[in-house]
């Protein structure tokens, strides 16, 4: 119930906001109000009897000569999760992008649940692992139920049939949960940024995937779709042990979700660990190039918030 201040607001406009979901509920407050331990365990050390979901032996991505991540050593395990954060060009999304197989490491080996990721074919590893990428999906000609239909590739035979008769009940369920049913039959160039990341996340929700990656998920959208998209992924990793990475900008939101921070400055690993021991001031004043900020201790969230100074260095000084 610890959440339930934080989330006062956000509770508040779900149940009463039919300008943003027309079946909004104050079931929302009620989800919502979990506590932090039990959400992201913020603090919670890794455990290491859990086996790794995905493990970085000195891998590396290059672009041409240039190392947008050295070779790193990272393991997540099954159930994770965490938060990829550091400056503009640090290297984040080329992590993911290695963790996902967009990248192919320049050294080193990326693994899945204990095998390389260049041993799995695209439909098995589709199955483990989806990424909701920062804009959610582009707005084409489809609608929101050709976009949940679609995330059931990975399990389609060769004729386009899903032989999983309860498909069609899961991607309405789906649609209740994200409040996307009276959407279905919309066109994606008809909603809004925030309508489409939800109807991007029922696509990865569709493909039942074990790992979820997501690229900057919140980047578009406004405080309520930020915590909406963070709490319908918090309540999904609690429901299914779904093992979680998101690359966030934003230090405060990655400290009330993610459980485990890694912190990468031009490419390589700057810190790692929990919010308390990552998020302490002289770190990220240091790979920020800011003026140490001032920590909170927020209590409700069980989480460290940070408060920066507009008076800090200019970012030469990093
Ligand atoms: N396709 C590419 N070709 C060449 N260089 C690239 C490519 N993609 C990224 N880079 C370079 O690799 C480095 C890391 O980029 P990356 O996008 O991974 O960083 P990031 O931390 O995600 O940045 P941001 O926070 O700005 O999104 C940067 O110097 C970038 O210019």
């Amino acid at each position: 119930m610890k959440r339930r201040n934080v989330f006062a607001a956000w509770a508040y406009r779900r149940a009463a906001g039919p300008d943003r979901h027309s079946t909004g509920s104050a079931a929302g407050a009620e989800n919502g109000a979990a506590s932090a331990a039990d959400a992201g365990s913020p603090g919670a050390r890794a455990d290491e009897s859990v086996p790794p979901a995905i493990e970085l032996r000195g891998a590396a991505c290059a672009y041409g000569e240039r190392e947008a991540v050295r070779p790193l050593d990272w393991t997540v395990r099954r159930g994770e999760w965490w938060a990829v954060l550091g400056p503009n060009g640090s290297g984040k999304t080329s992590l993911l992008g290695l963790v996902s197989g967009a990248e192919r490491p320049s050294a080193g080996e990326v693994r899945l649940d204990g095998r390389p990721l260049a041993a799995y074919s695209r439909r098995e590893q589709a199955r483990r692992l989806a990424v909701l990428p920062q804009e959610g999906l582009p707005p084409l000609g489809l609608t929101v139920r050709d976009a949940l239909e679609m995330g059931r590739f990975p399990y389609r035979d060769r004729f386009g049939r899903d032989p999983d008769p309860d498909a069609p009940e899961r991607l309405a369920r789906i649609a209740r949960r994200l409040e996307l049913t009276a959407l279905l039959p919309r066109r994606l160039d008809e909603l809004s940024g925030g309508q489409r990341q939800r109807a991007a996340l029922g696509q990865v929700m569709a493909q039942q995937p074990e790992i979820l990656l997501l690229d900057e998920p919140t980047a578009y959208l406004d405080i309520y779709y930020q915590l909406d998209v963070m709490e319908l992924v918090r309540e999904w990793r609690e429901e299914e042990g779904l093992t979680v990475v998101a690359v966030l900008h934003d230090l405060n939101l990655a400290a009330q979700y993610a459980g485990r921070l890694l912190l990468l400055r031009e490419g390589s690993r700057a810190a790692e660990g929990t919010p308390e021991e990552v998020l302490a001031p002289d770190i990220v004043g240091g790979v920020f190039g800011v003026a140490p900020p001032l920590v909170v201790r927020r209590e409700e969230i069980g989480a460290p918030q940070l408060l920066f100074r507009a008076d800090g260095p200019p970012r030469s000084a990093k």
